[in-house]
């Protein structure tokens, strides 16, 4: 479970970008951030990343004090929660499959990247992986050949092979054609149901919110104005963003 209390970023000398925020997350939630540009989404997916320090506020991951004293809460954020960025960072010239086993440059040691050592467990392990999200044929392709959404869901396998149990997608269809947005949506959705993860996503553009998330927080500069579950937006709520 995630609980955020009173979340505030200051940018040092700078304006506050996000002011005050407080929620809670369940295992199983897929919670779509909407808000327009310049509202704080990345701000916020990056600050529950711990990509970006926090002014003030209290941050419980999996029971975990995360801005305490103890190391142990940023320890388990590091492991366990994935960010994904707008267009995912692949090395280009290896394959998916090696992508996926080597982990991303925060999730692995220099070493591990570097001799791209891996043992037969991990290749099992991501072989299942990528074939639960239906890529198995592409396995073999170079990162560089792969589509926008192909790439997407790639980077969503290789969170999911070095632990994630929360993924913070920022805005993870844009660009992408209407099926592979579907296509990546629908495979995080799966793994909330199947999985019991957690993903918070921005999902600004379109009726993608409404199509797959359980629950929506709107923002509109640095504040949170809803957290709607269970409904749709009302004209007024879609107004306010
Ligand atoms: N380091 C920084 N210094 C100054 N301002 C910043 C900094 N980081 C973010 N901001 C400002 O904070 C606000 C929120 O930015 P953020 O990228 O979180 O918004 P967003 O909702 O993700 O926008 P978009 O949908 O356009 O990507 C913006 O006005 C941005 O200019």
């Amino acid at each position: 479970m995630i609980r955020v209390s009173h979340l505030t970023r200051q940018i040092p000398g700078g304006p506050k970008v996000l002011d005050d925020i407080s929620f809670e997350i369940e295992p199983g939630e897929f919670v779509a951030l909407k808000g327009g540009s310049g509202s704080g989404k990345t701000t916020l997916l990056r600050c529950l990343a711990l990509r970006e320090a926090w002014t003030k506020g209290t941050y419980e991951f999996d029971g975990k004090d995360v801005l305490g004293s103890a190391l142990s809460g940023k320890v388990k954020v590091r492991r366990e929660a994935a960010y994904l960025e707008e267009s995912p960072i692949l090395y280009k010239t290896k394959t998916a499959l090696r992508n996926v086993i080597i982990g991303s440059v925060n999730q692995t040691p220099f070493w591990r990247r570097w001799t791209g050592m891996v043992r037969s467990d991990d290749y099992m392990g991501a072989m299942d992986t990528i074939e639960k999200l239906g890529l198995l044929d592409k396995a073999k392709l170079k990162a560089e050949k792969l589509s926008g959404g192909e790439k997407q869901r790639i980077a969503i396998a290789r969170a999911l092979v070095h632990g994630a149990k929360v993924i913070l997608a920022d805005e993870p269809v844009t660009g992408l054609d209407p099926h592979s947005a579907d296509q990546v949506l629908s495979d995080l959705k799966k793994l909330c149901k199947e999985q019991g993860l957690i993903v918070i996503a921005s999902l600004h553009q379109g009726d993608y919110a409404e199509r797959f998330a359980d629950r929506t927080l709107g923002l509109s500069v640095g504040k949170l104005l809803f957290d709607v579950k269970g409904r749709r937006l009302t004209e007024h709520e879609k107004r306010q963003l």
